[in-house]
Order: structure tokens, then C-alpha cells, then sequence
């Protein structure tokens, strides 16, 4: 990048975006972006990869780290190279921004909270105050969460409406460094087309299946090909499940859900790449492969 490309940015840093799942880490991303660069879905645990977006402000420029969902409840192997993931995101940070929801500190939020290096600037994010009727319930509840840790700052938010943005951007800001923009301005994520195609396939599997199948499914893109047909791109994905059952509740009855993951997906894809698609689906079983760590790294999870 040249230096007449770089935009007149004096401050630029990294931000992890942490919390425990469901807290509204994805849709406060985007919301920061500005562009659909994470996935959300209603349930649980959606977000496995490290996703980079970017946003650059008049003055500032932000690169977005979303770690993955904190899990507590279950501790296979996954959950600990997810947690492992969390750790290993926040190393090279420049701020912490700890997402709880308005007026609701459980103990998995506080286990997070305790698992961040005491040496980050975190901030307090509560998010989702457009939920909170009474406002005066909020102070009280500032006043508890605020012993927890020395926030460098306590900001309410609404990534959905959105509410106070604009504060978060500015607390953040403060913690940046002194430097040019690392990235170019209309650079929203580092992650390719293919991930982004895998994570398209990922999101419709969530919001498809929903509650029948636990988390231990993932998406292996076999094949990615831009170049074999002009305006067409090709994509072949195995989607792996962890017995024969979940492989039946993935493809439905008489095939209808996956039918339809892989036309929502498609079409996710060609609004994205603004080109043809042709998404080939095949369900697989790759038993106890949520229980492997030398399996989970070869799927890219480390
Ligand atoms: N009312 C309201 N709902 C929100 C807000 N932010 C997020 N949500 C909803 O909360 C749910 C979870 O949001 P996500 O962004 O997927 O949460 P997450 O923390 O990334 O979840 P994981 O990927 O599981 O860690 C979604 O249904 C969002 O629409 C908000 O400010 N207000």
C-alpha cells in the first residue's frame, strides 16, 4: 500500500471482542463495520473462527478481533482449543471489550471476565439496554459489575438499535496507540472467499437445524473454484456430524433441510461474491471427531 492510499488515520489497534455466547459479540461487530463480515444466528456458540473486520473512522482506525464463545457447560476437547483460542487472541491485543448483557452478570461471565490478562485496557460493553424498560435499574447494576475489574471505561449499548456506538467507538479510541492505518480503508475482513463461503454454509446450518443438533457439526470446504467458468464459482462442502442420527436430522425428511441449507447458502454466496454459485452439499459422519484434538487441527480450528 502506498503512502497516498493510507487514510489520515493517528491512531490504530487491535480489539477483541469477549464474551460468554449469545451476548450479541457478532452483531455488535457488524454493527461496528458496518457490513456482514461475522455471522449471528439465535443459537449458541455460532462463531468458531478468529474473523477480522475493520473499521476506519476519521482519526482512527479499529481492527475488530471476534473470539469465539466462551463455553463452560461441556469440556470436550473442542471447548478447550476454543477456550485455548480465546487466550491466544487477547495476547497481542490493544483492548478488551467485555460484552455482558444489560442488567445480567452470571457466573459465566464472571469465569470470562477472571481469564483476561490483568495488564489489557478492558471495556465494559452492556449490551442490549434497548431490552431494559426501567433505566433506573441500570446504575445499581453498573455500581456491582463495576468492582469487578478497573474498566477503562463502562459503556451501555444496543448493537441491534443502535445505541451509543458512537461512545463505545470514542472509549475505544482511547486505548489505541499512536499510528497509521494498518489496513486499506475499504478493507472490512483479511478472511477469504472461501471461508466466507464455509461460514455462509455454517450460519443456514444453525439457523436450520437449530436446536436438534448439538454444536459439534462443521463445515470442510473440499473445493473452491473461481476459475473454471467465467461468472460461476463452484464450491463443493462436506458438512460433518458426529453419528448416523445427526446425519439423519441434517438432511430431513426426503432431503428437504439440506436441500434447503444448500439454496439459502447459495444464495447468501452469490449476494456476497456478486457472481453465479454452484453448491454442492454432502453430509458426512466423522465420529468422535469433536472429541480430537489432532482432528479439530486439521480442520483448522487451532
Ligand atoms: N434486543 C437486542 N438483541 C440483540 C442485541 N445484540 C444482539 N442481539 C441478539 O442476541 C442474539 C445473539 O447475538 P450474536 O451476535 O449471535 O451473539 P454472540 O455473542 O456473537 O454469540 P456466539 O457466537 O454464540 O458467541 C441474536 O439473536 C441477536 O439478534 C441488542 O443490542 N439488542
Amino acid at each position: 500500500m502506498s503512502e497516498a492510499e493510507q487514510a489520515p488515520v493517528s491512531r490504530a489497534g487491535y480489539v477483541a471482542i469477549v464474551g460468554r455466547p449469545n451476548v450479541g459479540k457478532s452483531t455488535l461487530l457488524n454493527a461496528l463495520v458496518g457490513q456482514k463480515v461475522s455471522i449471528t444466528a439465535d443459537k449458541a456458540q455460532t462463531t468458531r473462527h478468529r474473523i477480522l473486520g475493520i473499521d476506519t473512522q476519521p482519526g482512527v482506525q479499529f481492527v475488530f478481533v471476534d473470539t469465539p464463545g466462551y463455553q463452560t457447560k461441556h469440556s470436550n476437547a473442542l471447548n478447550r482449543v476454543l477456550n485455548r483460542a480465546v487466550t491466544t487472541a487477547l495476547a497481542d491485543v490493544d483492548v478488551v471489550l467485555w460484552v455482558i448483557e444489560a442488567l445480567r452478570c452470571g457466573p459465566d461471565d464472571r469465569k470470562l471476565l477472571s481469564l483476561l490478562p490483568a495488564n489489557k485496557p478492558v471495556i465494559l460493553v452492556m449490551n442490549k439496554v434497548d431490552r431494559v424498560e426501567r433505566k433506573n435499574d441500570l446504575l445499581p447494576f453498573v455500581a456491582e459489575v463495576s468492582k469487578l475489574r478497573d474498566f477503562a471505561a463502562i459503556v451501555p449499548v444496543s448493537a441491534t438499535k443502535p445505541i451509543q456506538l458512537d461512545v463505545l467507538r470514542a472509549e475505544t479510541a482511547k486505548q489505541l496507540p499512536e499510528g497509521e492505518a494498518m489496513f486499506p480503508e475499504d478493507e472490512v475482513t483479511d478472511r477469504s472467499m472461501r471461508f466466507m463461503a464455509a461460514e455462509l454454509i455454517r450460519e443456514k446450518v444453525f439457523r436450520l437445524v437449530g436446536d436438534e443438533l448439538p454444536y459439534e457439526s462443521t463445515v470442510v470446504i473440499e473445493r473452491f473454484d473461481e476459475t473454471s467458468q467465467p461468472g460461476r464459482i463452484e464450491v463443493h462442502a462436506n458438512l460433518l456430524v458426529a453419528s448416523e442420527s445427526q446425519r439423519a436430522i441434517m438432511i430431513g425428511a426426503g432431503g428437504e433441510r439440506i436441500k434447503r441449507i444448500g439454496t439459502e447458502a447459495r444464495k447468501g454466496m452469490e449476494a456476497m461474491f456478486e457472481c453465479g454459485v454452484h453448491l454442492e452439499l454432502w453430509v458426512k459422519v466423522k465420529s468422535g471427531w469433536a472429541d480430537n484434538e489432532a482432528g479439530l487441527r486439521a480442520y483448522g480450528y487451532d
